[in-house]
């Protein structure tokens, strides 16, 4: 994996520059989730995206400066060749499904698999949750998804809702946190990944109507 520390353009000091892409299926909200990020508004979308977007927003974590590029892919099938060309470049992928539709999250082995077939070695793979601002019509529950997400050994699952403002920071911050984490064992070489062992476990955050769980398994 490469990380670009310290970085230092014309426009714009950082000290990590990490690039994430966006999967999952069509109309999970992978679109409002990144515009969310990106400009704090849900807008919503009519739209289907056509192969990737591209967003960029700087953040401070830790008191480092991080710029996170984002790609927002394409759910539908039709552009997953141009889609797959962008996997290799990916310091980390979130995986998103809708909580409403079953089929959604039914679909995150496929796209787990993808992640290792087109994506670097070790990729950082968090999950998501979208639309939990609909829990009355959820039809996952979020200990199918700590399951599954234990099972693949991925960071973390997130409930989230762009149309209610929930979790979309942390997301993005969590991932900046364990990327850094990660660049400074790359940084510090072998003897840092033996005397700082990563915790595999992932973190769990799941968003309910009036509580707000965060359990660590
Ligand atoms: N209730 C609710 N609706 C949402 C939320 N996020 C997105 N939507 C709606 O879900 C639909 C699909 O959203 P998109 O962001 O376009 O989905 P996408 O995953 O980017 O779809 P593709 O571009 O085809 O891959 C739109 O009608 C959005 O307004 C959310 O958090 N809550």
């Amino acid at each position: 994996m490469q990380l670009s520390g310290s970085a230092r353009t014309a426009e714009e000091d950082f000290d990590y520059l990490f690039k994430i892409i966006l999967i999952g299926d069509s109309n999970v909200g992978k679109t409002c989730v990144v515009q969310h990020f990106k400009s704090g508004v849900y807008t919503e979308s009519r739209q289907n995206t056509i192969g990737v977007d591209f967003t960029v927003r700087s953040l401070e974590v830790d008191g480092k400066r991080v710029k996170m590029q984002v790609w927002d892919t394409a759910g539908q099938e039709r552009f997953r060749t141009i889609t797959q060309s962008y996997y290799r470049s990916a310091h980390a992928a979130i995986i998103a499904y809708d909580l409403t539709r079953r089929a959604t999250f039914e679909s995150v082995p496929h796209w787990i698999h993808e992640i290792e077939k087109y994506g670097a070695a070790n990729l950082v793979i968090m999950l998501i949750g979208n639309k939990s601002d609909r829990w009355e019509e959820r039809h996952v529950l979020f200990e199918e998804a700590c399951t599954l997400a234990e099972k693949h050994g991925l960071l973390a699952v997130l409930e989230t809702s762009a149309k209610e403002s929930r979790n979309i920071d942390e997301v993005f911050v969590l991932m900046a946190k364990e990327l850094i984490a990660r660049n400074s064992l790359h940084l510090y070489g072998e003897s840092a990944l033996n005397s700082l062992p990563l915790d595999s476990s992932p973190v769990l955050v799941a968003q309910r109507p009036s509580e707000k769980t965060h359990c660590t398994c």
